[in-house]
């Protein structure tokens, strides 16, 4: 409190406060009414995971996209991760496993940061022992960096292998607070693409090239594999067109486009 401030303001300032503070409550309860409705819709305790990456990305998007005011914006998207977060978990309880072979602490803030301290978090030495978790479990969720070391995104071929199914942080932009670049996996879910949605290819080639071939986008490699995104309008058939004969393409998910916030 300054001393030039009179008592009376600040103490009708605080209720004021109060008052927005109690409405925001009260809407979160109301927010918790509708996800029970939502659990009965979904039968997500049965199926597995409540987790709707694409529905998510484009929340986050809204969300971040209409904010103004003094309130950083990473506070406003770190809040409204951890209500989803949370609201998936009442709805089927999951575990996020996060792989740590690019450090411990980068992968424990995108983990807290998009997730929350409800939900739990272990920790894997690298991104094959988070895929063989995700396969025993029901409905729980893998973080791997995207650059994380090998041809990790090998071990999600095939149908019933898990899935990339988002790519973090949902909103990009310079000093992003956990911005490690990181793909969510899971088991396979039945949700259908978007139109904008990337599609990520694991293409093995029968050796590795000299160069990467241009006008691809490819966040990963490892000698002879390459992890290709696919962005809307390109196909797998021009893909084969422009990598030699003999490689080899596996579906291995998909996730929203980026969406990059314009510094203000
Ligand atoms: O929209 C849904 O399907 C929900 O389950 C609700 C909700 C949310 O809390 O807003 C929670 C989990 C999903 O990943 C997406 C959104």
């Amino acid at each position: 409190m300054t001393s030039m401030q009179p008592a009376a303001d600040l103490a009708d300032l605080r209720k004021e406060i109060d008052r927005i503070d109690a409405a925001m409550h009260r809407l979160l309860m109301e927010r918790g009414e509708i996800i029970d409705q939502l659990i009965a819709i979904k039968r997500s305790q049965a199926s597995g995971s409540a987790f709707r990456p694409g529905r998510e990305a484009s929340m986050m998007r809204e969300i971040v996209g209409r904010h103004h005011g003094i309130l950083p914006v990473d506070i406003v998207e770190s809040i409204w991760r951890v209500i989803i977060a949370t609201f998936t978990h009442v709805q089927a309880p999951y575990t996020v496993h996060g792989d740590i072979s690019l450090g411990n602490a980068a992968m424990r803030d995108v983990a807290r940061f998009h997730f929350g301290f409800v939900v739990p978090y272990e920790t894997h030495d690298d991104a094959g022992d988070v895929i063989h978790a995700l396969t025993h479990s029901r409905g729980d969720l893998g973080l791997v960096p995207v650059a994380a070391p090998g041809a990790w995104w090998r071990a999600l071929e095939g149908e019933t292998a898990p899935k990339i199914i988002a790519r973090l942080p949902f909103v990009e932009r310079a000093d992003h607070p956990a911005a490690l670049p990181t793909y969510v996996l899971s088991k396979p879910i039945d949700e259908p693409l978007s139109p904008g949605d990337v599609r990520l290819i694991s293409a093995v080639l029968p050796t590795a090239l000299p160069a990467l071939p241009q006008g691809w986008s490819i966040p990963a490699h490892a000698g002879a594999a390459l992890l290709v995104a696919l962005h809307p309008g390109q196909t797998i058939v021009a893909l084969a067109e422009a990598l030699p004969s003999g490689t080899s393409f596996e579906p291995i998910g998909s996730h929203a486009p980026a969406f990059v916030l314009p510094l203000k």
